[in-house]
């Protein structure tokens, strides 16, 4: 990857590639689940720093991945030319003005996981004029198993793209997106996906102990099933109508179960969940400018 200056002199150069340091403000459930990736992938930890004001999650981490953590964004910023913002969007527009002074000083290539919140939200609050990715991954990069949605504003150029891509291909593909607006749409299918799939093995184990499974016999079942379902997805060039098509015997138990789910409207209840969070990916952004 070609190197990059961040600095409108061209004085300083970020070190691209495995050794530019990252720091990661937020150091919950999804920098937990990317510094996992990173970590396991190769990316040395003594280049990932973490501000987390919960001491207990500082300590995990630190733990963990070997990474260094601090209480206060500032001090995990000031060392790093990438900066991951991985705090709610309910506190997203504080951190980011308290960060200011620095990201202006520096000038770093911001990269926020943040749902709903904009670019143009986020360089308008670090101040202007800076290069920021909005990016949507989700809970299986723990596993290197994620995938992100990306967005870059105008102001990211060719090699700065390149290191966001690089980041986030490090715990699975990425996609990216021509239009922002469809970034809530991202959030909606991938970045909040993996919950559907938990929610629907939930009601698969409950319904199976409902006929007479034990519950581990159940689990066992679910687990596996979903993980082989996938597996197929993702490595038979069929798509999801055919494969399910191949299950389904003409008066068999899975048309049973299929027109079941048809007759109370699973479609259309996908349809309106995927809106739903569509839709509050585009209100918290309003909530919280
Ligand atoms: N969870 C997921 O599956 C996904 C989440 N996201 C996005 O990632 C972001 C983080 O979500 P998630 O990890 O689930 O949330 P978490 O609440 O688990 O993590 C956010 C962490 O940031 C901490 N924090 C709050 N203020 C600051 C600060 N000033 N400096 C540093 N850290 C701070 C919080 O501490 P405290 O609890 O004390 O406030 C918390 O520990 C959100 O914006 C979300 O939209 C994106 C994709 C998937
Ligand atoms: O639920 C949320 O708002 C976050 C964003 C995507 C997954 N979790």
């Amino acid at each position: 990857m070609p190197a990059a200056s961040n600095s409108p002199t061209g004085a300083r150069s970020r070190v691209p590639g495995l050794d530019n340091a990252i720091a990661f403000i937020g150091g919950g459930n999804m920098a937990r689940s990317l510094i996992g990736g990173l970590v396991s992938r190769g990316r040395p930890a003594t280049a990932i720093r973490v501000a987390e004001p919960v001491a207990a999650l500082r300590d995990a981490l630190q733990q963990d991945f070997g990474v260094h953590c601090a209480e206060h964004a500032s001090a995990a910023a000031e060392g790093a030319d990438v900066w991951v913002l991985a705090v709610k969007p309910q506190v997203m527009r504080e951190v980011c003005t308290a960060l200011l002074p620095l990201a202006q000083a520096r000038r770093p290539l911001v990269v926020s996981i943040a749902a709903g919140i904009t670019t143009a939200q986020l360089e308008r609050w670090l101040g202007g004029d800076l290069p920021v990715v909005r990016a949507m991954p989700n809970t299986p990069a723990l596993l290197g198993a994620g995938i992100t949605g990306l967005f870059a504003n105008a102001r990211t150029d060719a090699a700065q793209r390149a290191d966001a891509d690089e980041l986030l291909q490090a715990v699975g593909p990425t996609v990216w997106i021509d239009d922002e607006a469809t970034m809530d749409a991202v959030t909606a299918v991938s970045g909040s996906g993996p919950a559907y799939v938990f929610l629907l093995a939930e009601a698969m184990q409950a319904a199976g102990v409902a006929q007479g499974l034990s519950p581990d016999a159940a689990r066992a079942l679910v687990q596996q099933t979903l993980l082989g379902a996938s597996t197929m997805l993702v490595e038979q060039s069929e798509p999801a109508d055919v494969l399910r098509a191949r299950v389904t015997s003409p008066g068999g138990t899975t048309q049973a179960a299929i027109e079941t789910f048809e007759a109370g409207g699973f479609r259309e209840l996908v349809d309106r969940a995927i809106a739903a969070a569509t839709e509050r990916g585009r209100q918290l952004s309003a909530a919280n400018d």
